[in-house]
Parts: C-alpha cells; structure tokens; sequence
C-alpha cells in the first residue's frame, strides 16, 4: 500500500528544514518530473500548451518550459502574471530563451494544467471557469500538475475541474485525490521525487492507498484437510431471497468450507448451498442484512447476539436495534445512502448524500472515532475500509460494478474470509480488492456485467 497524506505542506517543510532542500530544489524536481513524463511518452516536436497561474503551480509549469524548450514545440497561456517569489524568479529565468507567449488558447497536443496546484483557496472565478471548460473542449492529452484545476484540499469541486488524463503529483499522494467526485477527473496518478527518496520525504500517516499486491487470496497451504477446516458461514436470507442467495454463492467461491442460507422457507438453492431455519453449531461467520425485508425483530436480536463474526449490509442500516452490536464482531458495508441513515440513527450527523459524498472521509473519521471496534466499509467509486484511526482506499473499482447485486457479492466475499479465519480489517481489504479486480477482468463490455459473471471472474483471480 501507499501513504496518503491530507496536507503536504508540512512535508515540504520538512523537506527545507531536516534536509536543506529549499524551495527552489524542490520545484526543479516537480517540473523535471513532468518532463521526464512527456520524455518518455510523446514524440520530439509535439505541440505542448503550458497554462500557468500566478503561484507556485503555475511557478511549476515556467520551471517545466524551460526545461521542454528546444525539444518539444511549446507555448505558455499565461492566465495570471506571476506573483509568488518563485513564480517570479521561473519567469525571470525563461525570459532571455525564445518561448511563445500564447495571447490564445490552442488545442496542442498536450494541454498542462498549471492554474492551480494546493494554493487553491477560494471558488473560482467567471474567467477561470471559462478557460478551465475551454480546455476540457481541447482533444489534447491533458496533464495536470499537482492536482487539477479546480479540486479543493479536500477533494471537492464547487463549479468545475480540469478534466486530466494523468495527474502528476508532488510529493506524496494527497488525500483529495480519492474523493469520489473527482474520480472522472484525476486520470492515472503519478507522484514525483522531489529530490529525495519518497520513503524520506514522507512521515507517518494513518491512511493508505490500497495496490493489487496487499490481496492475500485464501489460497490453502494444508491437504490433511476437512471442508470444516476453512469455516461455515451462515448467510440470512431476507423476503428478497436473490440478494442473500448472491452471497451465499460468492462465499462459497471464496473458499468458505460450508455455506449454509438460513430461511423460513424453503428455496430453490444451488446444490452446494445448504439450507437451515437457524444458526449452525460450528457457524463460523454470519451476513445478514441483505434483501432482509419484514422479518422478526427478535429473530435478529437473537442473530447480532451470538458471539460470531459478522458481515452487517443492507436494510439493517435502517433498524435502530443494531445500536447495541456496534462491537468488534461487527463489519459494517454500507452504501452512501445506507450510511446516512446510520449516522443518523447513531446521533452522529443528520446529512444528505451529497454532503456525504463531498465530505466521505470525514464522516467516515466521526463515526469510527464514536465506534472504534467496528470495522466499516463504505461503498462507493472509491472504497473506504475503515477502523478507528486507521483509513485504507481501494480506487480499483469502475462503474462495471454499478449494477443490482454487486454489494451483495461482496458481503459473500468478507463473510467467507472471515469464516476462514482472516481478521475483519485483512477480509475487508481482500474481499474489496478481489471484487474490484474481477470486475476490472470482465472482458465483455463495461455495461453487462451480472452477479454470477462478476462470481465466476472471482474463481479465475
Ligand atoms: N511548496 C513547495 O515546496 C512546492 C510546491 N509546488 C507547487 O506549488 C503549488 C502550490 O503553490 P501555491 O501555494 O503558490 O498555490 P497555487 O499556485 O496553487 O495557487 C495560489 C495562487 O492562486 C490564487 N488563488 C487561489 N484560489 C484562487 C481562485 N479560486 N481564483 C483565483 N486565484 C486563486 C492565490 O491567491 C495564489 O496567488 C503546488 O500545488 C505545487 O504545484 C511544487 O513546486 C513542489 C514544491
Ligand atoms: N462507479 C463505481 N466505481 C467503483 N465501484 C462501484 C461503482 N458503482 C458501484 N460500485 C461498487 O459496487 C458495489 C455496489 O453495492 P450496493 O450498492 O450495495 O449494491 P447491491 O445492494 O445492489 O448489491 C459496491 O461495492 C460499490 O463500491
Ligand atoms: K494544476
């Protein structure tokens, strides 16, 4: 995994003091970076548009043409005279070379977004907001330095954003990259050096950006072995039966041992599936909440009572009765909808979604600050695993999964590991990055996928 950080300036600062690398130093990194970018992925001579505003991202984007000049056809927009110390002293330094001074914007080849980086401090005005729409027009590679135009420290957008291919960013990844609104406009994320290892630069952080590499697939490593020795889960199967039956089929491609689906009535279940009115003995993990509908309140207590892991989704969101299992049995996977109506049955907040979704990792931090023994996963563009202080991003996913049925795959997935014995922080991390990457395997279409489909992509990981 990587670090994320929500603010480097204290890294730079660091940087100057423990390291003597001065702003300056810094800069040169950040631009030769982006050069060594464009080096490596485009033809000598391409066209290159440098837009630059007036501080030390737009500093970054003067430092970047002077190191393009001569090998690549470039121009600069400047959308504001310079005004930072540094941005001054970059215009300075590019003064006696030859490069164009654009009046107008231009569809060149590659479009470089350096109007604003971290300074960005207040909405944007009528003309930024036309020249940043101009740009997005442009059918040029887009590269945005630091961050795009437009996206806040915290990762909002209040009007609009540079729409980038690829963000370049300095330092260390920065919390506001992860937001689900700007999802559609990071593109891929590179992070520069900045003259010294990132590992050095960086310090301690509490939230991570998840990698392909921390899937730990419940692969078995004993043969002398019974289906009992990787767990019974117990999936609770609502008045809509699909839901839990979804679950109950991903779990047991998972590698749980037994899947049993606990009903009232009879179903129609695939043979490898059993079926029970109640919890099994040897139960060794439980979903519920799935498509649960009407069902007996006092058949759910008795359900969150028992000591065993669970997987909690769904309608349960909704019932006040889980207040009291806020426990470290619990995992809780809701959607953005469902968590509002916890924060509000919890008294945490009472929001609406697109508070939520501008705000998600703070209120993903109050409410795991007030239960810090529950393990929470917020559904979204970009999953948020979560547990006390601890924060872990999964930006796998794609709008593939945006289909009926997906969750309910994945509330199959954690159950199953967390019958196999993983604890819930290492089942939610598998069972998310295993339902990103075998969506991301579908090879049809990005439209067609189905629960079953997305099942069988898991079995090939
Ligand atoms: N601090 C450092 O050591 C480094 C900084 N770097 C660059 O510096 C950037 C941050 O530079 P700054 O702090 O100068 O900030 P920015 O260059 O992001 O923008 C600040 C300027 O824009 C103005 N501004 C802010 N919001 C505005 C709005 N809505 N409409 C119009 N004007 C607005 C501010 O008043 C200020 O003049 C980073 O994003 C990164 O690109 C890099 O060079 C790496 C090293
Ligand atoms: N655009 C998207 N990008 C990434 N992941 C997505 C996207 N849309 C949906 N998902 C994922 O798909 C799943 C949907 O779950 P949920 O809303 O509970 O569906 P259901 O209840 O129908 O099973 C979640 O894991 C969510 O993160
Ligand atoms: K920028």
């Amino acid at each position: 995994m990587q670090k994320i950080f929500d603010e480097v300036n204290s890294l730079d600062k660091r940087s100057y003091e423990k390291f003597f690398l001065t702003e300056d130093i810094l800069m040169e990194h950040a631009a030769f970076s982006i050069y060594t970018y464009i080096e490596n992925n485009f033809k000598k001579n391409s066209t290159i548009l440098i837009i630059c505003g007036s501080g030390n991202n737009g500093a970054d984007g003067l430092a970047l043409a002077r190191l393009l000049y001569k090998k690549f056809d470039i121009k600069i927009y400047l959308a504001n005279e310079p005004k930072s110390s540094m941005a001054k002293i970059q215009y300075e330094r590019i003064k006696s070379l030859d490069i164009t001074i654009s009046e107008k914007l231009f569809e060149a080849d590659i479009l470089i977004d350096c109007l604003f980086g971290t300074g960005l401090n207040r909405s944007l005005d009528e003309n930024s907001k036309t020249l940043i729409s101009k740009l997005n027009s442009f059918n040029s590679f887009k590269i945005a330095c630091d961050i795009p135009s437009g996206i806040n420290n915290v990762g909002q957008i209040e009007n609009i954003a540079f729409k980038a291919d690829v963000t370049i960013t300095m330092g260390a990844l920065k919390l506001s990259l992860f937001s689900d609104v700007v999802k559609d406009f990071i593109g891929d994320i590179q992070v520069s050096n900045l003259g010294i290892q990132r590992e050095i630069y960086e310090t301690q952080t509490n939230k991570f950006l998840l990698e392909l590499s921390d899937i730990n697939l419940p692969f078995r490593d004993k043969d002398n072995s019974h289906k009992g020795t990787f767990g019974h889960t117990n999936i609770i199967i609502g008045t809509k039966t699909g839901a839990g039956i979804i679950s109950c089929d991903s779990a047991f491609a998972f590698g749980c041992g037994l899947v049993t689906a606990i009903s009232k009535e009879d179903l129609d279940l695939p043979y490898h599936i059993m079926q029970d009115r109640k919890i099994s003995k040897n139960c060794t993990s439980i979903a519920i909440g799935m498509g649960l509908g009407e069902y007996e309140k006092n058949e759910i207590e008795k359900i969150l009572e028992t000591d065993i892991l669970k997987v909690i989704d769904a309608d349960l969101f909704y019932e006040k009765l889980l207040l009291k299992y806020l426990d470290d049995k619990v995992v809780l996977t809701p959607h953005p909808k469902e968590f509002i109506s916890l924060l509000k049955l919890t008294n945490t907040d009472e929001i609406s979604i697109e508070e939520l979704q501008n705000n998600r990792f703070l209120y993903v931090e109050k409410f795991c600050k007030k239960y810090p023994k529950v393990v929470l996963l917020l559904k979204g563009a970009n999953v948020i695993i979560a547990q006390n202080e601890e924060i872990f991003i999964n930006n796998f996913g794609r709008a593939v999964l945006s289909k009926g049925g997906s969750g309910d795959v994945l509330s199959g997935l954690i159950a199953s590991l967390l019958a196999q014995g993983y604890d819930r922080l290492e089942a939610c991390i598998t069972a998310s990055l295993a339902h990103t990457t075998a969506s991301n395997n579908y090879p049809k279409n990005n439209y067609s996928l189905s629960p079953q489909e997305l099942i069988e992509e898991i079995k090939k990981l």
